[in-house]
């Protein structure tokens, strides 16, 4: 057999049928969804007469829409009809089709990318789909995840099979060390500004390198999960002894003598030596600097300490013209620095960085200091689980001392579909994903950047370079 990626050994090992050159129907280890691309595929399953044929291959979570207002997870109502209609329609769904819920007043409660790998679920060499295209993080562990549309996932539910259209594999090597006051948020959002928002459109991302193997499993999963910013249909590391020990802690399930079985088939999971990329990427990680995003495309991103670009100096009219839109959006001139650049609103969570090692970073530099008068700062944990450790670590109380506001899990201001939005022409420090227009709320601002620099931000009142502010404080 001629040498395989790690992407293709994973399509291998799923496909019940090659369809044709272009198409395989993959089979699907997992099936998670959520309240939002949920409905109308159960609609269709029942319009057809059709069941659920894997039930305990299924996984659903309500975390869109719940409000994260910070009242016990028992209290926890949806006040707007539309979103509690759209939960009480996923719980019914759950009930009729014996699907394992994570409702809204479920102490595990979260976002869905979060729960799956904290409980052990997400494995090297599984496929693992769901209706939300930030599924590519499971690639943090070995795992071929990524996005499907509605009608997919009724199709997913029926046969537990999808059909599935091949991807060109692509890697991203980089190797050293991170500069101290950067993390793998800075380095995601250099590698997107570099290749482009389209830079990875059509392809399978492996990530590889010493940079890479040197990173936490956590830390991982925020680069994974960023890479569908660059358009990548999956993102993939190889699963390492980070990966092992990883799951060996989440996995409460998983006995000695399967765990055991199980790292046989894990430890297969590389590309070969002589595997053909159609493309690939070098990076090195003293390149990385704390980046901020400054337009409205997750690409569209500088250093703390570079100025915003000149739409003139725009490669073509095209370029320029995107440029000059998104300034007049985020308000902002070009030429100006981007460091100073006062905010309203701080937002530390998400799918990409509401994980406890992320809320330990912010933590760190935000201890003993104040949330800067001007400011409404808030974090909003990752899941039920990452609430509570955060809880008994003590890096709740020291947020509550600076003035954060410290909510209940859920997707929250990634995306504004809760009450947490924010005002037209206010600006905001996230740690999120995507800065488009309107995102965090009409007429809303998004910088996005990693969750140290929105500590940093949430102290000074405005976009700041970390690595000074940490010096300052030595
Ligand atoms: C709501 C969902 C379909 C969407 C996604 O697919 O990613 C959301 O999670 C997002 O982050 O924009
Ligand atoms: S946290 Fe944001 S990016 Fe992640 S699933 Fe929720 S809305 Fe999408």
């Amino acid at each position: 057999m001629p040498p395989r990626t790690l992407y293709k050994k994973l399509v291998d090992s799923h496909t019940v049928a090659v369809l044709d050159e272009q198409h395989v129907l993959l089979y699907a280890d997992l099936h998670i969804m959520n309240e939002y691309t949920s409905p109308q595929a159960f609609s269709s399953l029942r319009a057809a007469r059709r069941g659920v044929l894997r039930p305990r291959q299924q996984l659903a979570v309500v975390s869109h829409i719940i409000p994260t207002h910070p009242v016990s997870v028992a209290q926890r109502v949806i006040l707007d009809p539309a979103s509690a209609l759209q939960a009480s329609n996923l719980k019914r769904n759950c009930r009729e089709f014996g699907i394992k819920l994570f409702d809204t007043n479920h102490e595990q409660q979260g976002i869905e990318h979060i729960i799956a790998p904290e409980h052990g679920w997400i494995r090297p060499g599984m496929v693992v789909l769901c209706g939300d295209s930030h599924t590519t993080t499971y690639g943090a562990l070995g795992a071929l995840g990524f996005g499907v549309g509605t009608s997919e996932v009724e199709h997913i539910l029926a046969t537990q099979t999808l059909v599935y259209r091949l991807a060109q594999d692509l890697r991203i090597r980089v190797d050293g060390v991170l500069p101290v006051g950067t993390s793998v948020k800075d380095l995601i959002l250099l590698i997107i500004a570099r290749i482009g928002a389209q830079g990875a459109r059509g392809y399978a991302v492996e990530f590889a390198g010493s940079t890479i193997a040197a990173l936490s499993a956590e830390a991982r999963m925020t680069l994974c999960n960023m890479a569908v910013e660059a358009g990548a249909r999956a993102a993939l590391i190889r699963p390492d002894q980070t990966t092992y020990d990883y799951i060996r802690e989440k996995a409460q399930d998983l006995g000695e003598q399967d765990f055991a079985q199980a790292l046989g088939d894990w430890r297969q999971l590389y590309s070969d030596e002589g595997a053909v990329f159609a493309v690939e990427h070098v990076f090195a990680a003293q390149e990385v600097a704390p980046f901020v995003t400054w337009g409205t495309s997750p690409d569209q991103a500088i250093a703390v300490n570079a100025l915003i670009p000149d739409p003139l100096l725009a490669g073509d009219a095209h370029a320029a013209a995107a440029t000059a839109q998104a300034l007049q959006y985020m308000g902002l001139s070009a030429g100006s620095a981007i460091a100073g650049l006062p905010i309203n609103r701080v937002f530390i969570g998400s799918c990409t960085n509401g994980r406890i090692e992320d809320l330990r970073i912010a933590a760190a530099i935000v201890k003993g200091q104040q949330v800067a008068p001007a400011v409404r700062a808030m974090v909003v944990p990752g899941s039920g689980a990452v609430r509570r450790q955060a809880e008994q670590e003590g890096l709740a109380a020291i947020f509550i001392a600076a003035g954060f506001e410290w909510r209940q899990p859920g997707c929250s201001m990634c995306l504004a579909m809760n009450d947490d939005v924010l005002a037209p022409g206010e600006r905001c420090a996230s740690t999120t994903n995507r800065n488009f227009e309107g995102r965090q709320g009409r007429g809303g601002r998004t910088h996005l950047m990693s969750p140290a620099m929105a500590a940093a931000a949430a102290l000074s009142g405005c976009i700041s370079d970390v690595r000074t502010l940490e010096k300052q404080h030595v």
